[in-house]
């Protein structure tokens, strides 16, 4: 799916190489300001490479339109953005943004409820709790069923057991979508239990 070749990026990374197959979930792994993050954005050429190239299904990205490449490979990034207005709002910020039909209310509801968000459409969505914020940005990044889905440590603001429900949730139903989950996490034990593949990264270079 992804391949990198030679990529270096500021003295941060320095990638040789790097095949992100086709798998359904990989994992990405590594200690705090390993350059996880960054490894990540390169993906959705959130930022390019200062050197070196970033291929998916075999393009190099240099060569495709950032707006439209990331609707195919969406970011939720640590620190979920939400805007002032209600969750219905929020909900809809994306799909608005790509030109997509709006979905039913009823659709946007049971969303919520797979998020485990219990609020209604109306409510104001800044002021819920920062792991209510997290998981109504889930649920704006579900919504928009991109192809593949690049979850940046999806359970910083979350407590252990609503962790486990949220990755679970995310991983299943990105299996019935067809949705391809790339995750970063600090921890090995939730990259072996959620992940097919795991990419461990240490000190910008990928670990081999
Ligand atoms: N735009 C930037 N300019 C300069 N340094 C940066 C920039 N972005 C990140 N860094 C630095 O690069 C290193 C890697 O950051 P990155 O966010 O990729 O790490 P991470 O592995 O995702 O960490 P964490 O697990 O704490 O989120 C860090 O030392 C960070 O301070």
């Amino acid at each position: 799916m992804f391949r990198l070749n030679n990529v270096k990026y500021k003295h941060i990374l320095a990638i040789e190489t790097l095949e992100i197959g086709n798998q359904q979930t990989t994992g990405i792994v590594g200690e705090s300001g390993s350059g996880k993050t960054t490894l990540v954005k390169l993906l959705n050429k959130m930022i390019s490479p200062t050197s070196g190239d970033v291929f998916y299904e075999e393009t190099p990205l240099k060569d495709l339109n950032s707006i439209e490449h990331r609707k195919e490979v969406t970011m939720l990034p640590q620190q979920p953005v939400i805007f002032e207005g209600s969750v219905k709002e929020n909900l809809l910020f994306g799909i608005r943004f790509g030109e997509m039909p709006i979905p039913e209310n009823s659709e946007l509801m049971d969303l919520l409820k797979k998020v485990n968000l219990n609020k209604s459409l109306e409510d104001m969505a800044d002021k819920m709790s920062g792991g209510e914020k997290q998981r109504l940005a889930l649920a704006r990044v579900l919504l928009l069923k991109p192809k593949v889905l690049l979850l940046d440590e999806p359970s910083s603001a979350l407590d252990e057991s609503t962790e486990d429900i949220i990755i679970r949730l995310v991983m299943d139903y990105a299996k019935i979508l067809n949705m391809k989950v790339i995750m970063i996490t600090h921890s090995m034990n939730i990259a072996k239990t959620y992940t097919e593949e795991i990419i461990e990264i240490k000190d910008g270079k990928v670990k081999k």
